[in-house]
């Protein structure tokens, strides 16, 4: 056994391979490891295994045995998984590179193209403890001694794209630098495959590949063709990241990191700076990796008055512009706060260079962010079909301070690969593209305690990941449109150059075209002005436009005659979820009262995709005129019961009808409740008091912020309160069943055969047939709804019942294949609390995506984020 020492020109080449800190190094170590050992690179696996057959000196082989441990694995089929699958994978970011391995792994051919030829991002990622599992398992120590030694759990991006890179090499990935993928070439005739175009011209050999899966990793402003992507836009941030040099001195070493000081928790520390230098913050986080790198929210009006923003400017793309920002200043606004936040122990503080060698600092607007409307499609021409798919940024941007770093980026990386297997497989497109969306829109939900506790186990399969998974979910039918014969022509986001400024209306996403949505779907109701997002709404009218807009055949004036407005909105929302689908966020009370703003933002946003994908799939919406005969008859009479109200009301006294609502506000439940009696003096809605409109957990009983709130029949609870009641995993909607008998919920492989009993004596096997939820049957316990029905004046429309859940045979031998019941030596996740940090973790997601909503917390802050959060 030979030593890395020894005369063998293969060692050296290998060892330079692992230390290589550089992108072009790490090319040309390994080219010159491939000439070495007399291989053609990008072979594919065969080509590790001859790199591992003729490296068999103690040093590479402990990095083999990693790697075959991995690609051991089961759902590999030893490399056999995708042998006949080529794919193209565009971006070598950090999600780009992993989703390039899982390929890799599986057997397939993987073409990457990357526009860059460097890698100079020094921003650091927050790691979660799969992540670190994950890299770990695939050598990261062996290519990056510094990995995770430090006191908090993060990599700098360009120490994790070259670890990748390294992985990506020796698997066999055929990497292209400096090519930029600009649109897909369809098979001209039958018998043809689909083709890239790129720039420069590349060479034959690549402009000839024909591949059938294209995975998109290209980062947040790349929208490939077909795609689609919704801004999620909320209240103005500015975040500042800036990286100085580590000369890594032992007065530097001894600096600690923060893992993140917000304003919330410690606002001496933020007085105290503002006192000190003039610098206003919301937060501000320190890490050390291969540089001192800060990252800050900002407030506005601070930067203005050091000059760090020459003007104030409505438009936050001006207002952050080149020509807007003086860079001087921003260098000297960073380099105070990150002196002030570390004690000026960092010594002289000198900027890091960035890609083009200027000072690494940038000052971005994170209230805008892009996340894809679909995760995949597949497009057919002359007979081939080609698969595309997203992943990392390019699919969901994520919201820095939520810390979900690369966390999420790596899950759509290892779905988008088990994609690609089941494809390879066989699949139907349609079925292949329905799973895809169905652990979709599980992304956004996933935070390290709501998936499997044992990392070890996570691997390609998402079922060794995520809990309670559904596959179905979301069925063939619901993403036909995702299959497309001809490709639509690409949708470009906003900051695209090649078509600046301008957004389609599907991906229409601030507040003013949500109003402007709005306006255009009442236009025409008798008595609706739609002119806010508040106070317009008030009165039901405008939400009972909506939905007859989308719906004309709902509304039955008869119904609705000489209800108040509350009842009125009340109906609208109760409408709205049962037979459209759409989740209330807020309850009647808060809408009619115009106590939470937000909420309703969010709430609109959901009539809004409601309505795009009814408009997907055609059915009773009519997309002409939307004041039908019976829609006016019956706005008409609404109108006119609300002015016979109103007239009543001025009998009152002026604060009548706001005491009113104040006392209602102070019924927690979200059906509408007896209207109070007048006489209560009138005194502004307490923030207290607000909170109580509807906005007490249904479960805990304790305070629900707006994003902390899930909506799950009528009622509303913590997401975190939403558990299974036998094993305490967070339940997914959709995937979970209401035990009859004791009114808990369950997750669907403890939901008890009805009739059991509470110690579980009965408990019957796995996943149950779900309970219809009919009038009748609904369960005493959790059901307070049910007993106010019967004193409802306002008929409520039966429910659609809940979906049956089966696994299928395949699915559940799977399952038990992975041993995955919960350990009972294990202590269920600890309830995590509920902070800022959970309050923007849960931002901007979950069911309430659309239009971006500023997060709410406790204290009206914007931007937060807790310690043990980080980007
Ligand atoms: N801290 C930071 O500054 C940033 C952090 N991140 C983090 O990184 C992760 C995302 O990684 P990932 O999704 O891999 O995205 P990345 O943005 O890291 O990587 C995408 C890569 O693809 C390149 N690219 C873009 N368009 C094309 C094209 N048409 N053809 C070829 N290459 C192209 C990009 O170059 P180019 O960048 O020049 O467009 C970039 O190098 C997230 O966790 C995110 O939080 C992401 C971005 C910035």
């Amino acid at each position: 056994m030979a030593s890395p020492t020894s005369t063998n020109p293969a060692h050296a080449h290998f060892e330079s391979f692992l230390q290589a800190q550089l992108c072009q190094d790490v090319l040309n170590s390994f080219q010159g490891l491939c000439k070495a050992l007399e291989l053609e690179p990008a072979g594919g696996l065969s080509q590790y295994h001859k790199i591992k057959t003729q490296l068999n000196y103690w040093s590479a082989k402990s990095l083999w045995a990693k790697l075959d441990k991995r690609a051991g694995q089961p759902v590999y089929q030893q490399g056999r998984a995708c042998t006949s699958t080529k794919c193209l994978v565009v971006g070598a970011g950090p999600c780009g590179l992993r989703a390039a391995v899982e390929l890799a792994l599986l057997g397939a051919r993987v073409v990457l193209v990357e526009k860059r030829t460097k890698f100079s991002r020094h921003n650091v990622l927050h790691l979660w403890p799969f992540t670190i599992h994950d890299l770990r398992a695939l050598g990261a120590k062996k290519f990056y001694g510094r990995f995770c030694t430090g006191t908090l759990d993060h990599i700098s991006i360009r120490q994790l794209q070259l670890l990748l890179l390294k992985v990506a090499l020796l698997l066999g990935v055929e990497i292209h630098w400096g090519v930029t993928f600009t649109g897909l070439q369809p098979p001209p005739k039958k018998g043809s495959g689909w083709r890239a175009q790129l720039q420069p011209n590349p060479s034959a050999q690549l402009a000839n590949y024909e591949f059938d899966v294209l995975i998109s990793a290209a980062g947040g402003k790349f929208v490939p063709e077909g795609f689609t992507v919704r801004e999620m836009r909320g209240k103005l941030a500015i975040g500042i990241t800036a990286n100085f040099v580590n000369g890594r001195t032992a007065e530097e070493t001894q600096v600690p990191e923060i893992s993140g000081v917000a304003r919330i928790y410690n606002q001496s520390f933020f007085q105290s700076l503002l006192k000190a230098t003039g610098i206003d913050l919301e937060n501000i986080v320190y890490y050390k990796d291969d540089t001192h790198y800060f990252v800050m929210t900002a407030k506005k009006q601070c930067l203005l008055r050091l000059g760090v923003l020459r003007q104030d400017w409505p438009d936050t793309d001006r207002l952050l512009g080149r020509a807007n920002v003086v860079p001087e200043a921003l260098q000297r606004f960073a380099r105070a706060a990150a002196d002030f936040a570390t004690h000026g122990k960092l010594g002289k503080l000198e900027f890091a260079q960035d890609a083009h060698g200027q000072p690494d600092i940038s000052a971005f607007d994170f209230t805008s962010m892009m996340r894809a409307e679909s995760s995949a499609r597949v497009q057919e021409k002359h007979g081939a079909r080609l698969l595309l798919g997203l992943v990392g940024d390019c699919l969901v941007e994520p919201f820095w301070p939520l810390g979900t770093g690369v966390a999420r980026g790596f899950l759509a990386a290892f779905d988008a690969a088990w994609m690609v297997k089941r494809w390879a497989e066989g699949a139907e497109p349609l079925e292949v593209l329905a799973e895809r969306e169905s652990l979709y829109q599980l992304l956004s939900q996933t935070s390290p305690e709501n998936m499997h506790r044992n990392v070890a186990q996570y691997g390609l399969d998402p079922a060794t990941r995520y809990p309670n998974l559904n596959l179905r979910a979301v069925t063939p039918s619901q993403v036909q449109d995702l299959y497309d014969m001809v490709a639509k022509e690409p949708v470009r986001r906003k900051n695209d150059k090649t078509d600046a400024g301008k957004l389609t209306t599907e991906s229409a996403g601030t507040q003013e075209e949500l109003l402007r949505w709005c306006q255009e779907q009442t236009a025409g109701y008798p008595g609706v002005h739609v002119t806010d997002l508040s106070s317009s709404w008030a009165d039901g009218l405008a939400l009972c436009a909506l939905v007859h807009r989308l719906r004309p055949g709902l509304l039955e004036p008869s119904e609705l005659q000489g209800l108040g407005a509350l009842e009125v909105t009340a109906w609208a929302l109760r409408m709205a979820e049962h037979e459209l689908g759409i989740t209330p966020v807020l309850s009647a009370q808060a809408v009619v009262a115009g106590s939470d703003p937000l909420g309703l933002i969010a709430y609109l946003s959901h009539f809004h995709s409601a309505f795009k994908s009814t408009l997907h799939n055609p059915g009773p919406v009519s997309k002409g005129s939307p004041g039908t005969s019976s829609a006016i008859l019956f706005l008409g009479k609404m109108q006119r019961t609300l002015q016979r109200t109103r007239a009543q009301e001025n009998g009152e006294d002026v604060g009548g009808k706001k005491r009113r609502l104040e006392a209602e506000a102070e019924t927690p439940s979200t059906e509408e409740p007896p209207v109070p009696e007048p006489g209560v003096p009138l005194t502004p809605p307490s923030q207290h008091q607000e909170a109580a409109a509807g906005d007490l957990c249904a479960l805990c009983g304790e305070h629900l912020y707006i994003l902390e709130r899930l909506c799950v029949d009528g009622r509303f609870f913590h997401r975190s309160c939403f558990r299974c009641h036998a094993c305490e995993a967070t339940l997914w909607l959709g995937d979970y069943g209401q035990h009859p008998g004791d009114g808990h919920f369950y997750c669907l492989q403890h939901l008890p055969q009805p009739g059991h009993k509470e110690d579980g004596s009965d408990r019957g096997p796995e996943s149950q047939e779900l309970p219809t939820p009919d009038e009748n049957s609904k369960p005493s316990g959790l059901t307070p709804l049910a007993a106010q029905e019967g004193a409802s004046p306002v008929p409520r429309p039966s429910q659609p019942a809940r979906r049956l859940i089966r696994l299928s045979s395949p699915e559940r031998q799977r399952l038990s294949s992975l041993n995955l019941t919960p350990d009972p030596e294990m202590a269920p996740p600890p309830k995590p609390p509920r902070s800022c940090s959970t309050l923007a973790r849960q931002a901007l997601e979950g069911s309430f995506m659309g239009w971006g909503v500023p997060a709410e917390s406790p204290q009206g802050h914007v931007c937060f984020f807790s310690a043990q959060f980080l980007w």
